[in-house]
């Protein structure tokens, strides 16, 4: 569950509050112009900004001045997400121990989550041998070996061709349902959630203008207002 309690950040020309929550297990879109607030508003969740005043609650917990390897949260960006200097069994084993030295059960549940993004026969490649989509995989298996219910993605499909993008939104939907995660998605693509309801919010400068379901977003008459388009 995320809870934001008239969470304020200002940057020097744009002022943000956020004030919503989100039930555990529910998928939420975030949508919105350009330099609405998006990134700015999961930074605040996940901990790499500091709102200057508010409340962010996690899983009930008041988590406002906690480190964000603390926080029960993931992020996934568009690029980036994995180590290029290290091999998918060790990009997975960062999930379980920093220090990569992992026990046998530890060993098992990684086998478990290889199997379970597909790339079992990848363990010992390294990013550089990988598609758009593996790297994306490995990313959210160190997201499900962390044990974080709370996951937050910008942009994370948008670089991928039309086809990979639609087979890692299945997955990661499957997965969603499977450990009931919760995730709060930026995108900019209306058709990536098309075939959902899910929950939307828009932001217009650094402001929830609406909170909805899909179809009555499409219902509204400012929606290209909303959306920048
Ligand atoms: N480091 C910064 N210093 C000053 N202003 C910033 C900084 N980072 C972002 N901003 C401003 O804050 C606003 C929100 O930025 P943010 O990146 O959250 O928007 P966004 O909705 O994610 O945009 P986009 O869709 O383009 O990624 C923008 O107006 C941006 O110019």
């Amino acid at each position: 569950m995320i809870e934001l309690n008239q969470v304020l950040y200002l940057y020097d020309k744009q002022r943000m509050i956020f004030n919503f929550s989100v039930q555990q297990g529910e998928v939420v879109t975030i949508l919105g112009p350009s330099g609405a607030g998006k990134s700015t508003l999961l930074s605040l969740i996940a901990g790499f900004l500091p709102p200057l005043s508010g409340q962010i609650r996690l899983n009930g917990e008041d988590e406002t001045d906690t480190n964000p390897a603390k926080r029960p949260v993931s992020m996934l960006f568009q690029d980036n997400n994995v180590f290029t200097h290290l091999s998918v069994q060790q990009n997975l084993a960062l999930g379980l121990a920093p220090s990569l030295k992992l026990t046998a059960a530890q060993h098992e549940q990684l086998s478990i989550i290889a199997e379970r993004i597909g790339l079992t026969s990848y363990l010992s490649a390294y990013p550089s041998q990988l598609s758009g989509g593996q790297k994306q995989r490995v990313a959210i298996g160190r997201c499900l070996l962390q044990h974080r219910p709370i996951l937050l993605l910008d942009e994370p499909f948008s670089s991928l061709d039309p086809k990979l993008k639609k087979e890692m939104f299945e997955l990661l939907y499957e997965i969603q349902a499977e450990y009931r995660l919760t995730i709060l998605m930026v995108t900019h693509q209306l058709e990536d959630i098309a075939a959902t309801n899910n929950r939307c919010l828009v932001i217009v400068e650094g402001e929830i203008a609406f909170d909805g379901h899909y179809q009555q977003l499409l219902e509204q008459k400012n929606i290209s207002t909303y959306l920048g388009i």
